[in-house]
């Protein structure tokens, strides 16, 4: 079980890139333990967003914070899944999954004893020594969920993780994203691009559409995409 989850806030919020503004004005609570799902056209900002809660992007106007204080920068407390190319590839599974064990100084002995539980929690138990390029797409996330979560972050940032895979294999991530959810307090932030998606995961839904940033409750399909 991890830690208690993060509170996450934008507050007047203004993100962008050099002189450009992407999003301005952004007010936004996540709840700790919520799985909030940001759902947006291509291009809306949803990847920018998920950035400054990482921590990865400053404000140029207003705040991001959580639990209250000012993000400065990344954290291992804010997990990030991206959705390709977020393991380091010359590592094992095993030594990805590792990796945010090692940023928090855990012992080499619970280090190996948390990735394989997470390894074998995401069904891949046997593939501990393999690299990143010798596994499927499918594989290679779960990879990423087991490092996300070995590391008990309190919050998890997920960039359309399951974007690139087939829809069998999306819905199986899916399944064991839900799955593996329910035994973690982490706050969830889910960017996505698909609606059915968003309904499927989302306790709460924001879409970033043609009006700016709308918080969506208990929305139906038609709603949103109504919105985007
Ligand atoms: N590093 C960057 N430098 C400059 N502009 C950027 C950068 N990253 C994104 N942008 C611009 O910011 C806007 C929002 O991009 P962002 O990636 O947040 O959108 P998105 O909703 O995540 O899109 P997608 O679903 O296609 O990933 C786009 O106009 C994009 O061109």
């Amino acid at each position: 079980m991890s830690a208690a989850g993060l509170a996450l806030r934008l507050d007047g919020a203004g993100l962008g890139y050099g002189g450009g503004a992407v999003l301005s004005g952004v007010d936004l609570e996540v709840t700790p333990g919520e799985i909030l799902v940001v759902v947006g056209a291509s291009g809306s900002g949803k990847s920018t967003l998920l950035r400054a809660l990482a921590g990865l992007l400053r404000p140029h106007a207003g705040r991001v914070l959580a639990d209250g204080a000012e993000v400065t920068g990344p954290s291992p407390d804010r997990a990030m899944i991206f959705q390709e190319d977020g393991l380091l590839p010359w590592r094992s599974v095993r030594r990805n999954v590792e990796l945010p064990l090692g940023i928090r100084k855990v012992a080499r002995a619970e280090r190996r004893r948390a990735a394989e539980e997470w390894i074998g929690r995401v069904g891949l138990a046997g593939y501990e020594d393999r690299l990143p390029r010798e596994l499927s797409g499918g594989m290679r996330q779960r990879v990423q969920l087991a490092r996300a979560l070995a590391g008990a972050p309190r919050a998890v940032l997920m960039d359309e993780p399951f974007g690139a895979l087939d829809a069998q294999t999306r819905a199986e991530m899916q399944r064991l994203l839900l799955d593996v959810l329910r035994d973690t307090a982490a706050t969830v932030v889910f960017v996505t691009h698909d609606v059915d998606e968003a309904l499927l995961l989302g306790h709460r839904i924001v879409v970033l559409g043609r009006d700016g940033v709308r918080t969506l409750a208990g929305a139906t399909r038609e709603q949103i995409v109504k919105e985007l």
